[in-house]
């Protein structure tokens, strides 16, 4: 059984709380590691070690940061074998998808973000006004909560610019992956990153993940994880006027037009079912104008159906399991649903029984209506719906009847269509004949109830920064 422990002031640190929770392999339904369950005074260690860095970290140069920031890219690529085995172990995910697409993304973002902050968003102004200089400095000890479904790359997301903005951080991830952020951690540990500058805290949502978020001292949040859990988090920093970031669920429509490209079917494929569906971006309402309807459909369940459904250790597999029991039976609780609510199921619909793993094939539904709870509500697994639409306006309409407002994609030749339907769109990104292509520099996060602020390129930076105008006199 593995163990492991929060990391605190740069070293492994044990909880004040005995209690531990079981890490499962989903892939067998088995549990082979535990972490500590975490308690509201390890959150206040946590602080300490970060309140006692900041004032070194602050005041480094950002070349100096962006250098720490690099190193630790080089470290996590020079150890991606590691990374891809335990995330993979973790998730259940295939590993090509770990080592090809998910690992080379972390280690892109502390790059990306080394290089962004040589590129502060200081600004000055000399005229009769004075000369007025505006700093972004950083804000002291900031918290980031991220989620199982792509732990190393959505916690690295949060720390590069956190940390590159001069912050001292305390990352939580959650307690149903932890491995790869405690392998970042003894990774960061082993070049000697700055003791106390990231700190780890291990355990639960409702003990240490909610005591950071309470904590006086902690002065932003970056969270990405549930809706219901952002609803939450947003009450207590309203509560405190903390800074905070959620980006939440995603009911996201992939609007196919009869001029549609080729390609369009094998890339909605992709949308629908990468990483089982459980991405926040995945496309889970495919609406389809009527001309091309039966064809995208015919094309989509001939490849679905086909689509490999197994373990890492198995090279051909392409999709993984669910990554937790709950979230199996969730995922299963919403096909039976859908199957109430009068949908019919096109393939799939059905757990996969291999090694004791939490499979589910992936699944395509036609016949619900958008009023459905199925259509509404986040599944956040291979299940998607397909709804035949007649024109710009009707998919338009169908598109934003939803309480959430991620992404979405438009698959149409027609450029003017597709700029219509853009401005149209009630979601924070539109991607056109394409599906995440993810350019780091533009603003991320979603519309409604799928999230609040953005993260991504400068806005990350201006997040974690509380910009201060000093104005010096020139009469
Ligand atoms: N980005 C997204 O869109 C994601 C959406 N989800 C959705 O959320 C559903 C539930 O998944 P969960 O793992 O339960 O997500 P969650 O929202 O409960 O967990 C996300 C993170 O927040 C932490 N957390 C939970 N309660 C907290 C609290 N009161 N204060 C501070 N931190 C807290 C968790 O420990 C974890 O690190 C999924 O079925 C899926 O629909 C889950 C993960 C990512
Ligand atoms: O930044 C990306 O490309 C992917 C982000 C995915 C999430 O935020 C998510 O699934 O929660």
């Amino acid at each position: 059984m593995i163990g492991i422990e929060h990391w605190i002031a740069g070293e492994r640190r044990a909880s004040a709380a005995a209690d531990r929770l079981p890490v499962s392999d989903p892939a067998t339904g088995t549990v082979y590691a535990e972490c500590p369950r975490g308690h509201s005074q390890d959150a206040e260690a946590a602080v300490a070690a970060a309140e006692a860095a900041f004032p070194v970290w602050s005041v480094l140069k950002p070349s100096e940061r962006a250098r720490w920031l690099n190193r630790l890219a080089d470290a996590i690529e020079a150890r991606s074998k590691a990374f891809t085995a335990c995330e993979s172990r973790d998730t259940g995910k295939p590993l090509a998808l770990v080592r090809d697409i998910e690992v080379p993304r972390a280690v892109a973002n502390f790059r990306f973000f080394a290089a962004q902050c040589l590129n502060a968003p200081d600004h000055a102004f000399h005229d009769e006004a004075g000369l007025n200089y505006t700093r972004h400095a950083p804000l002291g000890t900031v918290a980031v909560i991220s989620p199982w479904n792509l732990p190393l790359y959505l916690l690295s997301w949060k720390l590069a610019p956190a940390l590159a903005a001069g912050n001292c951080v305390i990352a939580k991830p959650s307690e149903i992956t932890p491995m790869s952020a405690e392998l970042l951690a003894e990774v960061a540990h082993s070049i000697g990153f700055p003791a106390g500058v990231l700190n780890l805290l291990q355990g639960a949502g409702d003990t240490v993940g909610a005591a950071l978020v309470a904590h006086p001292r902690v002065r932003a949040v970056s969270f990405t994880g549930s809706t219901r859990v952002g609803h939450t988090i947003a009450a207590e920093c309203a509560r405190q006027f903390k800074k905070v970031t959620l980006e939440m669920g995603g009911k996201n429509p992939a609007v196919v037009f009869d001029d549609a490209p080729e390609h369009t079917p094998a890339a909605l494929l992709r949308a629908a079912f990468q990483n089982s569906g459980q991405i926040c971006l995945c496309a889970s309402r495919i609406l389809v104008q009527r001309g091309r309807y039966e064809q995208v459909k015919a094309a989509l369940v001939r490849d679905a159906a086909a689509l490999r459904v197994g373990p890492p250790s198995d090279s051909a597999s392409q999709l993984g399991p669910m990554m937790s029991k709950a979230h199996f039976d969730k995922v299963m609780a919403y096909i039976a649903l859908a199957r109430e609510e009068g949908g019919r199921i096109l393939c799939g619909g059905e757990a996969v029984e291999r090694d004791g793993g939490w499979y589910i094939a992936p699944t395509l539904i036609e016949g619900l209506p958008m009023s459905a709870r199925s259509c509404r509500e986040e599944i956040f697994g291979p299940v998607v719906s397909l709804h035949p639409f007649e024109d710009e306006r009707d998919a338009l309409a169908l598109a934003n009847d939803s309480e959430y407002g991620l992404a979405a994609s438009v698959w149409t030749r027609d450029l003017g269509r597709a700029r219509r339907m853009a401005d149209g769109l009630q979601t924070g990104i539109v991607w056109i004949n394409t599906w995440m292509q993810r350019d780091l520099r533009t603003p991320f996060g979603g519309m409604k109830q799928s999230g609040f602020g953005r993260e991504g390129g400068l806005e990350a930076l201006l997040f974690f920064t509380e910009p201060k105008t000093v104005c010096i006199g020139t009469d």
